[in-house]
């Protein structure tokens, strides 16, 4: 998997990398440059004019490079320096020598704005190397080329963003941003979501080897990491190899969050999937989800103080979709808590219930993944200002109480007790619609049912389920709705090459 490292480790493991491989750190900054027209040539036509706006650091050479790389390949490209070339550094002075004299050069400070035009802007001003807010002229340029009518690509960074920190002032509004290697760690904060744009990472050969020794350990869950994570299965596999799940949840009203998630169960490929529902239930679930067996606690309206008989029955269990937060239903939660010992999901009402009762987390283990929203989460651990404490915050409760944390939204974060933070690729907004929780519960709960351990399975949970968002997404767009994502997952093993 590939590690995120901060921003301020960049410099060592560049060095590292250059030194083992015999390079220079020009060639890295041209390997670099290169991944960037990889990208850039599939996205926009050599008949847009381009603005490549140049710092004088490495940020500003990677931009050297590439408007020479990019010219070589046809396009009109025009260089815009902001500070003093002579100041800049060594790799920003070889790639400013080497550039090939019919690409127009300007000092930021001599451009006249008045009838200034481009069609695509490339921010090669700052990168990583940012270390305080942006002021004076910096802070002009970026605030004119934000409002400017163009598409905006960021190099690495959007300039002014810190690459760990949550922004304070202003940045370059990227409409995408091509990362180096990793996602700086703050492109993938719902924050900066209008400065980040649209994220593209692109490979520069540095092999996670050289990764290894930097601290935190935090990844970036990618397609190509999910298939080696999968079992597989033969001619002579029956149900049980399966596993037989049971999802519980269900209220009056809200009986379609465990239909969802049982259906997503089955979807996901559980041999056997039963649903522990109140009795008013039982009517909706058999007739609309006939593979599912369903049991009913003695309420009609709410699940009652009882857990449902023999739980050994079940591979794994998925708590909370629809459940409402009656004060019997806490009861059987912690029931079920001290009953169960086999892995579980909580989900929803599952985990508000955990929050109105707090004595029960001291329950939680690592057979447990809560599957918390942003919001959900502040309800478990407390009020948080912006994404960067809410890190802090997952890593220690899931710290503190060795349950494994999927913290829901753009890029959820896996939190596991190993005490790795991993944050998601897969997905897109068609994703955030009512009920896409639901499904994503059902497809964990079913992954543990055929015995994936908690990590794995809640790695290919939320990979499987953002990229059946997107597959749903390419169809229905914004009118996109939970069931068209369940519908979706049979077609995720089919883009992972999985039987
Ligand atoms: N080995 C390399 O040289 C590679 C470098 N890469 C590029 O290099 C970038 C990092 O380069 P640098 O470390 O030179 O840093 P930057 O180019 O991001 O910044 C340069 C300098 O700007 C100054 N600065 C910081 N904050 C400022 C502010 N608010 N206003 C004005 N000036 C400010 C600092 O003195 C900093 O050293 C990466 O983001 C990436 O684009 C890539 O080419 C990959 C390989
Ligand atoms: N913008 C987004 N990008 C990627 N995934 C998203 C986005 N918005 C929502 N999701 C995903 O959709 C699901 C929504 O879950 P949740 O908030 O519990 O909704 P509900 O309670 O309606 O089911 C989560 O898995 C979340 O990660
Ligand atoms: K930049």
């Amino acid at each position: 998997m590939q590690q995120i490292i901060p921003g301020k480790s960049v410099k060592e493991l560049d060095a590292a990398f250059i030194k083992d491989k015999g390079i220079t750190s020009y060639k890295l900054m041209e390997q670099a440059a290169l991944a960037f027209c990889d990208w850039f040539v599939e996205q926009i036509s050599p008949e847009n004019d381009l603005a490549v706006f140049c710092g004088t650091g490495n940020n500003g050479g990677d931009g050297m490079a590439i408007s020479r790389l990019l010219w070589e390949r046809g396009y009109s490209v025009k260089v815009f320096i902001m500070g003093d070339p002579a100041n800049g550094s060594k790799d920003f002075k070889l790639n400013h020598e080497v550039l090939p004299e019919a690409i127009p050069v300007q000092l930021v400070e001599n451009v006249n704005w008045e009838n200034w035009k481009a069609k695509v802007i490339i921010d090669g001003v700052l990168g990583v190397g940012i270390n305080r807010p942006l002021e004076g002229a910096y802070l002009d340029l970026i605030k004119r080329l934000n409002n400017f009518p163009a598409k905006r690509i960021a190099i690495d960074m959007p300039t002014g963003l810190p690459s760990d920190e949550i922004l304070e002032g202003e940045a370059f509004k990227a409409m995408f941003t091509v990362s180096f290697q990793f996602p700086k760690m703050a492109l993938l904060f719902p924050e900066h979501a209008s400065y980040t744009g649209e994220l593209v990472i692109k490979d520069i050969g540095i092999s996670p080897d050289y990764f290894e020794t930097f601290e935190p350990k935090m990844y970036y869950l990618e397609k190509k990491d999910i298939p080696e994570l999968h079992k597989s299965f033969d001619r002579f596999s029956h149900k049980g190899n399966f596993g037989k799940v049971m999802l519980i949840g269900g209220s009056y009203g809200k009986m379609g969050a465990v239909r969802m998630a049982s259906e997503a169960a089955l979807r996901t490929g559980s041999g056997l999937v039963s649903c522990f529902v109140p009795r008013c239930g039982i009517q909706v679930l058999q007739s609309s989800l006939p593979e599912a067996m369903v049991e009913v606690s003695e309420q009609d309206h709410y699940l009652d103080e009882y857990p449902p008989d023999n739980l050994t029955r079940y591979d794994a269990l998925g708590v909370g979709p629809g459940m409402g937060q009656h004060s019997k239903t806490a009861i059987m939660l912690e029931e079920l808590l001290k009953l169960y010992k086999g892995p579980m999901v909580i989900d929803a009402d599952g985990i508000n219930l955990l929050a109105s009762h707090p004595h029960l987390l001291n329950m939680l283990g690592h057979n447990i993944i809560l599957t918390p929203h942003l919001k959900e989460f502040e309800r478990l651990a407390g009020a948080c200002a912006h994404q960067r404490e809410r890190v802090d915050k997952v890593a220690e409760f899931v710290e503190k109480f060795q349950c494994t944390i999927i913290l829901k939204g753009a890029h959820s974060l896996i939190a596991c007790p190993d005490g790795t933070l991993n944050f998601n690729s897969s997905g897109n907004a068609y994703l955030a619609t009512g009920g896409a929780g639901d499904v994503l519960t059902g497809m964990i709960t079913s992954f543990l049912g055929q015995g994936y351990s908690p990590k794995e399975a809640a790695f290919c949970g939320v990979y499987h389920h953002g990229l059946a968002g997107e597959l749903a997404g390419k169809v229905n767009r914004r009118g996109t709705i939970a069931s068209d994502i369940i519908a979706k997952i049979p077609q995720t093993y089919l883009q992972l090459g999985i039987h």
